[in-house]
This record gives structure tokens, sequence and C-alpha cells, in this order.
């Protein structure tokens, strides 16, 4: 049910922070059981279902965007403050985004895992990857043409994400292909798989029967919320505190987006916060639990002493390396790209007509980007790596983090940055994307970065936003990654079949950027921190390394609260992060078996009805459990 203010109720079983990937998924899984209520409380609005979101050709991400981010000006990028971008709208990031669907590498979540995270590992994940999903085939000979290729075995076919790929590709997108297999770059045969490295078809959230976008409001609450009246979500309102009695979360106060009055409303079980990487910290901060030093500088009072919360933010930088060709000799070589539904309204009007009638065309490709791309492990992208992680090794981790850091939180670096260091050795894990959009840019995604940023709230008014220090490149590890990344992707542009477009790397790049330091000096007035995958800033890590919640997402030193968002990431991944957030909301939403219960006895000790037990989070672990001899642990 959409509720509003006035039908609103004041008392759920579950009440959810942020109405995103997260924060839908989990919130339909729960609701299955018809004993369990759910309100998902959503700061954005409902879209309006805008070309902009539906048709990929389209793609009008900034209908949604949470208005005015920017950074604090960022040391290691020439001191610039620069817009940052996350989702304000129900569905949140899945509304919005360029709708790549790619899993990351195993080594990704095997980190994870050995970051004191049973579970998630790649195997324990890859049931929740194949649950989330609904893989359509394209056809056969369009996909013998292209160039498509895909395992059975690593696509599911009963979930509720639709996933498949665009039915057209730009022509010149086969000279960057042919360019990149002729510089050792080899077709992958699924990126789907948990082994990426070399160039493949990017899988998309494109639902086949319709070519629109798949996204959660459409897959995960659409699908429900008129036949479960125990499942509510009340958008344009933001939460802006938990409630604690004691050390329980009970509830959280909220507040129409615009401004207003505030009302209260309690969770009889699990407080869960589903408000993405920025703002998932600051509602963690306003509510007590953070820095203590920060907590005070606001007047407020302390919950939990969690220097974490908010720190380890990562993000996935980008670059983008302008380019001009040659019109004389390229002319219809090049034409159309992706540039051209933009550049020829007659050419876009005829091709929407064509999708409006059949189906088919450019406008199923998301209009910034083309259907290619290559995922690049650093041994892949320079012959260079073994010296690059030598001299990782060699600088003092505590060099990459603010001075005053705390030792656990040092501590969770170090054991980051030898993993990381781990994969840097490892052909068959990511560091990095490079990407051909087909018209006057390059793109290259800088996907493990060793320098961590974070997040903190700057005023108690929680809506005014947070601070966000993304520290891009401050180690300066990254930018020698970052580089061997440029260096492959100039590869690709020099080889004969990109040669034959004749493309210029246009200023502020250009043939004059030849060592080290140029071209990361132009890098560093380039880069974008953010791709918008910004993730971590609770990380599911055990306490003394810095962790903010456990490996079953429950922040530490309170019970009933969970971070369910991508915020509980410890790291990041070698791609972008839809597919991995699903998967893993699957996994979150998923209940426990109970085992062996006694609930006659647990309502003698507790006086309470042992409905849904297993939603009880707090049984899981005896030391959690008051009522220790009922609640058995699972
Ligand atoms: C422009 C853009 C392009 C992207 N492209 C891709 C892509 O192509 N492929 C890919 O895999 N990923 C992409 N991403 C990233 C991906 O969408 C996110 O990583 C993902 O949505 C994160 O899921 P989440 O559940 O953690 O948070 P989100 O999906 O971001 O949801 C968080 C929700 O919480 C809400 N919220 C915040 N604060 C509050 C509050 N106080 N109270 C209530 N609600 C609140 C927000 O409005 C938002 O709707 C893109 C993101 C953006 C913004």
């Amino acid at each position: 049910t959409i509720v509003d203010r006035q039908t609103v109720g004041s008392n759920y079983t579950f009440v959810i922070a942020g109405g995103g990937i997260a924060g839908l998924t989990i919130a339909d899984r729960l609701t299955e059981d018809p004993s369990v209520s759910s309100l998902v409380l959503e700061a954005g609005p409902f879209d309006k279902g805008e070309d902009g979101i539906l048709i990929p050709g389209a793609y009008a991400p900034y209908l949604y965007f949470w208005p005015n981010l920017v950074t604090v000006p960022q040391a290691g990028l020439n001191n610039r403050s620069i817009g940052t971008v996350c989702a304000k709208v129900v569905g949140g990031g899945s509304a919005i985004n360029a709708m790549v669907f790619l899993r990351g590498d195993e080594g990704d979540y095997d980190a994870w895992s050995s970051l004191g995270n049973p579970g998630w590992r790649w195997k324990g994940l890859l049931p929740f990857f194949l649950k989330s999903e609904n893989f359509t085939r394209p056809d056969l000979t369009f996909a013998r043409a292209g160039n498509i290729s895909w395992d059975d075995s690593f696509r599911g076919n009963s979930g509720l994400v639709q996933n498949s790929y665009p039915n057209y590709f730009f022509p010149c997108s086969a000279n960057w292909w042919n360019a990149a297999k002729s510089i050792s770059l080899e077709p992958v045969k699924d990126p789907s798989s948990g082994d990426k490295q070399g160039i493949f078809w990017i899988p998309t959230v494109l639902n086949a029967t319709t070519m629109t976008r798949s996204y959660a409001r459409r897959n995960h609450d659409d699908r429900v919320i008129a036949s479960r009246p125990n499942y509510h979500v009340l958008a344009s309102n933001a939460v802006t505190k938990v409630l604690f009695r004691g050390k329980q979360a009970v509830g959280v106060n909220y507040v129409p987006s615009g401004g207003g009055s505030s009302s209260t409303v309690y969770a009889s079980n699990e407080v869960i916060l589903a408000a993405g990487c920025l703002h998932t910290p600051q509602l963690l901060q306003l509510s007590g639990i953070g820095p203590p030093k920060l907590l005070r500088k606001f007047g407020i009072s302390i919950v939990v002493d969690l220097p974490s919360a908010g720190k380890n933010l990562q993000d996935q930088p980008t670059l983008t390396v302008p380019y001009t060709s040659n019109p004389a000799s390229v002319g219809a070589n090049l034409e159309p790209n992706s540039g051209t539904l933009l550049s020829n309204a007659t050419y876009n009007a005829e091709q929407r007509a064509l999708y409006d009638s059949a189906g088919k065309g450019p406008h199923t490709i998301v209009s910034t980007l083309s259907t290619n791309i290559g995922s690049l492990s650093l041994r892949g992208a320079t012959a260079a790596y073994k010296q690059i992680v030598a001299q990782a090794r060699a600088r003092t981790p505590a060099d990459s983090l603010p001075a005053d850091v705390e030792p656990t939180i040092l501590e969770g670096y170090k054991a980051q940055r030898s993993l990381i260091l781990q994969q840097f050795e490892n052909s068959t894990v990511g560091v990095g994307a490079i990407h051909w959009g087909t018209a006057d840019s390059a793109v290259i995604y800088h996907e493990k970065p060793l320098s961590r940023g974070s997040v903190a709230i700057n005023s108690t008014d929680p809506l005014v936003d947070p601070l966000i220090y993304y520290m891009t490149v401050t180690d300066p590890i990254d930018l020698q990654v970052y580089t061997a990344l440029f260096r492959k992707h100039r590869q690709i542009f020099s080889a004969p079949a990109m040669r034959a477009l004749d493309p210029v790397e246009a200023s502020p790049f250009g043939a004059q950027l030849v060592t080290e330091d140029e071209i990361a000096g132009v890098m560093r007035d380039q880069i974008n921190p953010s791709n918008a995958h910004q993730c971590c800033t609770a990380a599911m890590m055990p306490r003394e390394l810095g962790g903010v919640a456990s490996s079953e997402q429950k922040v530490y030193g309170v019970a009933w609260l969970r971070v369910a968002d991508i915020s509980f990431w410890p790291m990041q991944i070698a791609a972008a992060p839809t597919a991995t957030m699903y998967a893993s909301a699957e996994k979150v939403g998923v209940p426990p078996k109970p085992l062996g219960f006694f609930p006659d006895l647990f309502l003698l000790v507790t006086g309470t009805q042992p409905r849904s037990l297993w939603l009880r989070t707090p049984c899981r672990t005896m030391t959690d459990c008051g009522a220790a001899i009922a609640c058995r642990c699972h």
C-alpha cells in the first residue's frame, strides 16, 4: 500500500529507512510472511514513468538526483570541489542508473569473506545472484553478429530483475572490439562467471519484452504493493534519526523531505538502514553512533562510540578522455554513433519511431554508453605490475589515512590493503575498466582504490547534506594504477582497427603527454572522484578492524539495528554495484531457519509471542540474547 502522512501507521514489525535497491528488495522479501509488517520511508518521490527513466536511449538520470551534493575540496585533485550524485527516488539508484548489470570477480567477494565475513564469498553469494535475476537470451543470430556470449549455468531465470541485452550495436563498436582483441584482450565467455578479465558485451537491466528499464520500483515494489496490506511505502519523507530505548533501536523520526514537522514510527523488531552510502552514515551519526569527537562537536549524545561510522568511503573514480576525429577521412565510418541521437534530430526521431513500434534500434542502448567494455586486472594492464605492488608494499599504510586515525581503523585498512595487493598480483581480479561510447570520448574507471575517504555530518539538521571527502588518489599508488589503465586504453586507440577511424586524443590530453608525471598531472585535473558507485561507509568487518556492522549487518553496540545498503560492503568490487546490491539484499532478506526453538518457554520468559522469531536478529548470537535459554541461536 502506498501511504501518506495521514494514513501511515505508527507501529510496524520493520521500519526501513530508504527505498532504493536494498530497501525495496528486503521489504518485498520480509513481507512474503503475512504476519510481518514493513514500512519503507523514502526521501524521494515516485517517478512518473518518464521516458528518461524507462527508455535507455532517452536516459535522463538528473531527473532524480539528490540535489546540489558537492565534495569538499579534494587534495589529490588539485583542490577541486566536485558535484557528486546519488539517487533520490523510489527505487533509488536502480531508477536512474546506467543499467549496467555486472557481477564482481570471485576474488572480490572472497576478500570480503577474508575480512571476517564467512558466507560472503563468491560461492556463498552465487545462489543469490541466480535468485535475483531473470536472464533473457538475445536472438542467436544477432548474438553471433555482435559477439555476445554467455554461459547459462551462471544466469538465473526465476528472479525479478530482468537481465538482457540491447538489440542493436553501433557499427564502429566493432572497431573498438577488434582493436582490443589485437592487443590481446580476449573475449570473455560470460562476465557473470566470477572472472571477466577481457572484453565482453555489457549485460543490462533491460526487460526484453518491453525493452524498458527493470528497476526496484517495478520488480520489487509495484509487483506486490497493492496485494500486500502488510507492506507500506511512504515516499518524499526523510528519516532523520533512529530512536533507542537504552541500546535497542525501537523506531525512527522522519520529516517531509521539503521540511515540516517531525513524526515517529516504531519497529517492534528491527530498524533497517538502507539510505545509501552517503546518507546511512549521516543517519548513524545523527542518531549518536559515530566518531565521539564529531558527535560532541554537534552536541549529539553518544549512543555508541564507533569512530568507523562514516569512514572507509570508496568509489570508482572516472576519467573521461576526449577525442576529435578527422571528419573528412572518417565521415560515414563513424556514423551513426552514440552521439548521433543527440546531434541529429531526424535520425533520433526515426529511431525513436522504430523503438516505439518494434522495440528495436539504438534506443535500446543507454544513451551515454555503447555495448561493449573491457575489464582489466593490474597484470593485464601493465607488465610493471610487480614494481607497483613492491612500491605499495614499501609504503607505510598509515600514510594513506589521516594522521589522527583511530587504531582499529588502521588495522582494518592494513587488512584491506594487503588483500587488494594480492589482487594486484592475481590475473583474475579486476582493477579497472575501459569503455568507448562510440562518440567523442572514452571513459576509464578505476575500481580498486587504495585511498580511503569519509562522510561526516555538517549540521544537526538532517536535511543539510553531509561533508563528502572522497580523498581520491591521495594514495600515490592509485595514480600509478590509473596511469597503467590509461596507457592500455591508449594502446587500443592506437591499434589499426581504431586507427581506421582516425581518432585524435584531444586537449587537455594528447600525444604530447608521454611520461608518468605528464599523464598524472593532467589526470589530477580531470578525474571525477565518483562514478556514483560509493560504498563501504558502514563496513561489515570485525569491530577490532574498524567495522561498523557484523557479517549479519548488525550495527555494533546496539540491538535491532541493521545496515542493508551498499554502506555495509567492506571493499569495492571490480564491477558496477547493482547486480551485487540485488544479490546482497536477497541474502540479507532471507529468513534464517530456526533451530530447535521452544515457543512456550519463550512466552514464559519474555511474555511476548514468538511470532516470526527468526526475524528477531538479536537472537542470532547468545551474547545478544537476553533470554538465552529461549532464544536458540542460529
Ligand atoms: C547516475 C547513476 C548511475 C549509476 N549507474 C550504475 C550502473 O550503470 N550500474 C550499476 O551497477 N550501478 C550504477 N549506479 C550505482 C547503483 O545504482 C547504486 O550503487 C545502488 O543503487 C546502491 O543501492 P542502495 O540500495 O545501497 O542505495 P540506493 O539505491 O541509492 O537507495 C538509497 C535510497 O535511500 C534514500 N534516502 C537517503 N537518505 C534517506 C533518508 N534520510 N530517509 C529516507 N530515505 C533516504 C535515497 O533517496 C535513495 O532512494 C549508478 C548510480 C547513479 C546515481
